[in-house]
């Protein structure tokens, strides 16, 4: 996909040199965007392969979203992709599915006067028990299926992972926290945006899994599959730790000037070669946690067609796994990239 290929160019190559939290260093480039048409086909990355395990991920994890669970103990047994932010319990700080079907809505001593709420009876907002108290929650996805439904021209399709409050002292809060519906003839289109993008490991999976939302939601609201939108605030490709990490640092202007001189795809690889010749081994442990080589390799590779995939017309809570199928999905080889906690 070449949009894949077109942010991973402009991070590397105009991107700054930037250390954070995790100990893995990164190069990091602000606000990368982009639009794929899906009438072109499912966005799935063909310049490396992203089926078997890796599509079996993807939809594990946009089905747990659905599922609106705040746990992963049904998750972890498909896959281990969450596992490293759980407790052993399986509770998880990051809320997504949580937020999208169960936003909480503030109890009635807690609400200002002059601003307007949901009653209880309201079609969006359920009651439930948590520790004998009485907490209530709005279905955001379900506002927005009705919407699409009722009012499709609305511009206020909006769904939001963030809750500033919680994000402030979650682990992790949500990288993905807000997407936007949005009606344009009789296509329906989503815009996704991202406050921190890891390009290699999550950015992929984060594409495909939007798009197959949105092919779900356009499919049970009667709309052809339009375009997704992607803003990624700090888009970022992980370069290594310790001395792995610095030699970026030092050497980004070198990097940048062979990048900027690549004329064909496969002068990408020449550019490999200059850095594994001359950037230090990664220290033992940390495999593949330098993406710059990998993701080096997928640029001099020559996307190809896109595959397309099925999604059985069931209600949104009875889908499950076997509902969804990838069809005619040709790659290259696989890359594997190491995840920075
Ligand atoms: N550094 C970092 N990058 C991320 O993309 C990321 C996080 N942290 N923390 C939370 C979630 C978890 N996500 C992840 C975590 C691991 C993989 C991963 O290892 N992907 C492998 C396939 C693994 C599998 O399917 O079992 C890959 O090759 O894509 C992908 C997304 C996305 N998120
Ligand atoms: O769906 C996801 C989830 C996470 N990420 C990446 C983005 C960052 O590399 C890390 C999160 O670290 P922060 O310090 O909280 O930004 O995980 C992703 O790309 N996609």
């Amino acid at each position: 996909m070449k949009q894949y290929l077109s942010a991973v160019e402009r991070a590397l190559a105009g991107g700054t040199y930037k250390p954070n939290r995790t100990g893995v260093d990164t190069i990091s480039r602000f606000n990368v965007g982009y639009q794929i048409d899906l009438e072109e086909g499912f966005p799935l990355l063909t310049t490396k392969k992203m089926d078997g395990f890796r599509w079996r991920s993807m939809i594990h994890e946009l089905l747990w979203y659905l599922s609106g669970e705040a746990h992963i103990r049904e998750l972890r047994e498909k896959t281990g992709i969450w596992n490293e932010w759980a407790d052993e319990d399986g509770k998880l700080d990051t809320a997504y599915g949580r937020f999208w079907r169960r936003y909480p809505v503030p109890e009635l001593e807690q609400q200002l006067p002059g601003e307007s709420w949901p009653d209880d009876a309201h079609r969006w907002v359920s009651t439930e028990t948590q520790d004998g108290e009485t907490v209530r929650t709005f279905d955001q996805l379900q506002y927005v299926l009705d919407t699409l439904r009722e009012s499709p021209h609305s511009r206020r399709l909006v769904v939001s992972a963030w809750h500033p409050s919680n994000a402030a002292v979650s682990t992790l809060p949500p990288c993905h926290y807000t997407f936007v519906f949005n009606v344009q003839g009789d296509r329906l289109n989503l815009h996704l945006t991202q406050r921190s993008g890891d390009i290699a490991l999550g950015i992929p999976f984060n594409i495909a899994a939007y798009a197959l939302l949105l092919k779900i939601i356009a499919q049970r609201t009667g709309f052809e599959v339009g375009e997704f939108g992607h803003t990624i605030v700090d888009a970022h490709v992980y370069c290594g730790a310790g001395e792995r990490g610095a030699w970026y640092d030092e050497n980004l202007e070198a990097l940048q000037d062979r990048l900027a001189a690549v004329d064909k795809a496969d002068g990408y690889l020449q550019v490999r070669e200059w850095v594994e010749e001359n950037a230090p081994e990664e220290a033992e442990g940390d495999d593949q946690l330098d993406h710059v080589p990998g993701l080096l390799t997928q640029l001099s590779r020559t996307p190809m067609s896109r595959p397309s995939v099925s999604v059985r017309d069931v209600p949104l809570d009875e889908l499950t796994f076997d509902d969804i199928e990838l069809h005619d999905y040709e790659s290259e080889s696989g890359l594997s990239f190491g995840v920075a906690e």
